[in-house]
């Protein structure tokens, strides 16, 4: 079937012009793309609940390395859209996007070299050169290329990607295998963690902490990122799997299957939910819906949950005309369920998802209550850097659309070496011993997908 071609062509003040070329793909495997799109870097892979993205490359990256990142990245991107015909022929999933995210605490983490986060910088958004977005049952794929000989490079490598993924395959690759070599903390250490953050909750210090550990395990083989995040979608395909290389050859693979969503903008309608509570799976139906009714009623949970559900409503109630906040239910995944209520709103003006991610992160499902106290009683308790765990990780358009996913269970890989990340809402009645087991839990999406 003769495929369709589509294009876009804009100028911006500085002369440099932005070339978009598209044209839809038959019979690709969104596995086979991914696999040909990781053999060079920066590489982007990105699977929401309604499109699977795979991108390579960069027409143009956007970096911030300090202070006010949400608002420096959000003027490079209008710079590199201002005037350009952005809204071309091209279906509106293959318009240019940027990918990318953010690291969670702002400024520097501290260097810890259990977490070596050396190439990911406090925001770090691609335009992708090459893409392929797979979306209704249709694969298209689409090349960017922004300079003097925009048009041509775009053509050039539209051409190019077009053979390359004829005959691309999926990868066949099986996981690696694991050593686990350290915990940080270690139990007892999580345990006086634990002890002291409940403290500090009963002398009224805080209201809520989001503590978190780090498992670093050695690799028997070597990663394909592909191949792990197809596992990923598997095991657990209602969530976000997400994949991203930044262009920094020292540093390592970020990735990880998150179930929950910081927001999704489209046009005034902002849609998002809180996440937080958590129980075990049963190993018998009857053994589950225990479980889930044991966590739907649990003083502690609904309490840790209703923080979460309070604080995204405050903050959304300043950008909006209405939110509304739906019934809470308990989402059962592979290995844990979780309290879960949607919320929805109605943005009164015309406001940049940025400017919504910068609102909402971190949310109590991560972060704490008070925020600051919270923020800086996580800094001092954590001996890693949570570089980009439990951050914002999605993408956004000219328009200032978007999705964001929030960066758990996620791992940074580099070589044959991983470090995965978990964490747990620390409440008033916490038992650190249940906790340790709920992040023990947590490490299973990525754990499960390497061995
Ligand atoms: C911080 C994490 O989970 C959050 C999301 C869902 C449930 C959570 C909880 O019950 O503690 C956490 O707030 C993590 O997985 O690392």
């Amino acid at each position: 079937m003769e495929s369709v071609r589509a294009d876009t062509v804009g100028t911006a003040h500085d002369g440099d012009a932005l070339a978009v070329r598209g044209c839809q793909l038959e019979d690709v495997a969104p596995a086979a793309v991914l696999d040909a799109a990781v053999r060079d870097r920066p590489w982007t892979a990105w699977a929401g609940p309604e499109e699977t993205v795979a991108a390579t490359g960069a027409a143009a990256t956007i970096t911030a390395t300090d202070g006010d990142r949400f608002e420096r990245v959000r003027r490079q991107a209008a710079a590199l859209f201002a005037d350009r015909d952005v809204q071309s022929s091209l279906p509106t999933f293959a318009r240019p996007r940027l990918f990318g995210g953010f690291a969670f605490h702002d400024g520097d983490g501290g260097h810890h070299p259990e977490a070596d986060w050396t190439g990911f910088p406090d925001a770090n958004f691609h335009l992708p050169a090459v893409s392929v977005v797979e979306r209704d049952g249709r694969t298209w794929l689409t090349t960017a290329a922004v300079g003097p000989d925009a048009e041509s490079t775009a053509e050039t490598a539209l051409d190019r990607w077009r053979e390359k993924l004829a005959d691309a395959s999926p990868p066949t690759t099986s996981p690696p295998g694991i050593r686990i070599r350290s915990e940080i903390p270690d139990r007892d250490a999580w345990i006086a963690q634990v002890e002291a953050a409940v403290d500090r909750i009963d002398r009224g210090d805080l209201l809520k902490v989001v503590l978190a550990g780090a498992q670093t395990v050695d690799l028997a083989g070597s990663l394909s990122a592909p191949a792990a995040l197809g596992r990923l979608g598997e095991t657990y395909p209602d969530c976000y799997r997400f994949g991203f290389a930044p262009g920094n050859t020292d540093a390592g693979t970020f990735f990880g299957a998150t179930p929950e969503r910081l927001l999704r903008r489209d046009g005034r309608r902002v849609q998002t939910a809180a996440l937080a509570g958590s129980t075990g799976r049963g190993d018998t139906q009857a053994e589950d819906e225990w479980l889930a009714e044991e966590l739907a009623e649990s003083r502690k949970d609904t309490h840790e949950h209703a923080l979460v559900v309070d604080a995204i409503r405050e903050q959304l109630d300043d950008f909006a005309e209405s939110v509304e906040t739906g019934e809470r239910t308990v989402r059962q995944l592979a290995t844990v369920q979780h309290l879960q209520t949607p919320i929805e709103a109605t943005l009164a003006t015309d406001v940049h998802v940025l400017s919504l991610v910068e609102a909402l992160h971190p949310t109590p499902a991560v972060g704490g209550l008070p925020p600051d106290e919270a923020l800086a009683a996580i800094r001092d308790a954590e001996a890693f850097d949570r570089g980009w765990y439990a951050a914002p990780v999605g993408w956004f358009d000219a328009a200032g659309d978007g999705e964001f996913a929030v960066g758990i269970r996620s791992a940074l890989a580099r070589d044959r070496a991983a470090t995965l990340f978990a964490g747990a809402g620390i409440v008033a009645d916490s038992d650190p011993d249940a906790e340790w087991d709920e992040i023990q839990l947590k490490y299973r999406p990525v754990l499960d997908a390497l061995r």
